[in-house]
């Protein structure tokens, strides 16, 4: 995909370019970030979004942090403290932006006594590292997940989770990308995905832009297409995997699960290990992120709900391991699903 979600421009005083996602598919604009303040707006209102774009864009904060944070080594940890616990409660369910922070905070810890411009140039080279691996997994992940779509003719995905969700090709979408490639002739069903419509403003945006066919479909419309057996595969992103391999993602995946095995079809996760949580033990233990009610009863500012009505808007679902039919890691495919399958791979 020619346009980059997330691009750190300049060398270690440089800012993070984001492409603003709340504004597609009908107009490229950019955001530039240049403090931690700006970079929280951003993920909190998704104009960055998907779990490792958030995980990427968190690490380039974190850089951004450092440049106000000129002090002598306390200072530096505490001022870097702040941007750290601020940044990481801008969104609660993926786990990816945890992960980055820890692995920022490792090299703050390393060089909080260093001169300032040593500082700054080891977390850029590690913000960039998170970004170059988490590129690095969305390839080994199309390579193992391709072939599962070998002798499909039509999948369905849900959200998006493809190069606007990560720093590289995608998750999911690095899967049907890959199978589209081997497979010329796979059709893809995008979930619109409400109430924000990462599938039909994202996903169908990215299978368009890549020439991968592709029909919109309304999330009620799944289950029809199954019973039609219409769809061959499913494959998904994640935003948390439990260590028992339950799997956080996009409201409605649930859904699409039970539909999946209810019509005897392959329901794949894809996910790189930065979105693994080995500490917690199953996914009701994953906080679920509660977004405004706005977002479902007056979208654009179109009112679809009385006031007086109240809103549920749960941003993602867990979906139990049982239902899955196998997880797609830059490591390889662990199926079945369970949780020592998922450590003898990861770990
Ligand atoms: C590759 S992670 C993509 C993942 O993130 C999305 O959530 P959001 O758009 O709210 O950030 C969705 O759950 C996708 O599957």
């Amino acid at each position: 995909m020619a346009v980059r979600a997330i691009e750190w421009v300049g060398n270690e005083t440089g800012l993070l370019r984001l492409l603003d996602q709340t504004r597609l598919p009908t107009e490229i604009e950019f955001v530039d970030c240049r403090t931690v303040p700006q970079v929280i707006e951003a993920i909190k209102m998704l104009r960055v979004r998907g779990a490792p774009a958030i995980g990427v864009s968190a690490a380039y904060g974190i850089v951004l942090a450092a440049h106000a944070a000129t002090g002598d080594a306390e200072s530096f940890r505490q001022l870097m403290r702040e941007a750290d616990e601020a940044l990481f409660a801008s969104r609660p369910t993926a786990v990816n932006l945890g992960w980055a922070l820890k692995e920022m905070g490792q090299v703050i810890r390393d060089v909080a006594s260093r001169p300032q411009e040593e500082r700054l140039r080891a977390l850029l080279d590690r913000a960039r590292e998170i970004e170059s691996e988490d590129q690095e997994m969305c390839m080994a992940m199309g390579r193992h997940g391709g072939p599962l779509l070998d002798h499909a003719k039509n999948v369905l995905t849900h959200c998006n989770a493809g190069a606007l969700a990560t720093a590289g090709e995608g998750t999911a979408l690095a899967v049907i990308f890959e199978g589209a490639r081997r497979n010329p002739g796979l059709h893809v069903y995008a979930d619109e995905t409400r109430p924000l419509w990462q599938g039909a403003r994202l996903t169908a945006w990215e299978l368009v832009q890549n020439n991968v066919p592709c029909t919109v479909i309304c999330d009620n419309m799944a289950a029809s297409l199954m019973k039609g057996r219409r769809i061959d595969a499913v494959v998904v992103g994640a935003d948390r995997i439990t260590a028992n391999g339950d799997v956080a993602n996009k409201i409605g995946t649930y859904s699409v699960a039970v539909l999946a095995r209810y019509h005897g079809i392959p329901f794949y996760v894809a996910a790189p290990s930065s979105t693994f949580d080995f500490e917690l033990a199953s996914g009701d233990l994953i906080p679920i992120e509660q977004r405004a009610a706005g977002e479902v009863a007056e979208p654009y500012g179109v009112r679809l709900a009385p006031k007086e009505a109240g809103v549920f808007n749960p941003a993602f679902d867990v979906t139990p391991a049982e239902l899955v039919t196998g997880i797609v890691t830059e490591k390889g495919v662990i199926s079945p699903v369970n949780a020592d399958a998922i450590r003898a791979m990861l770990r």
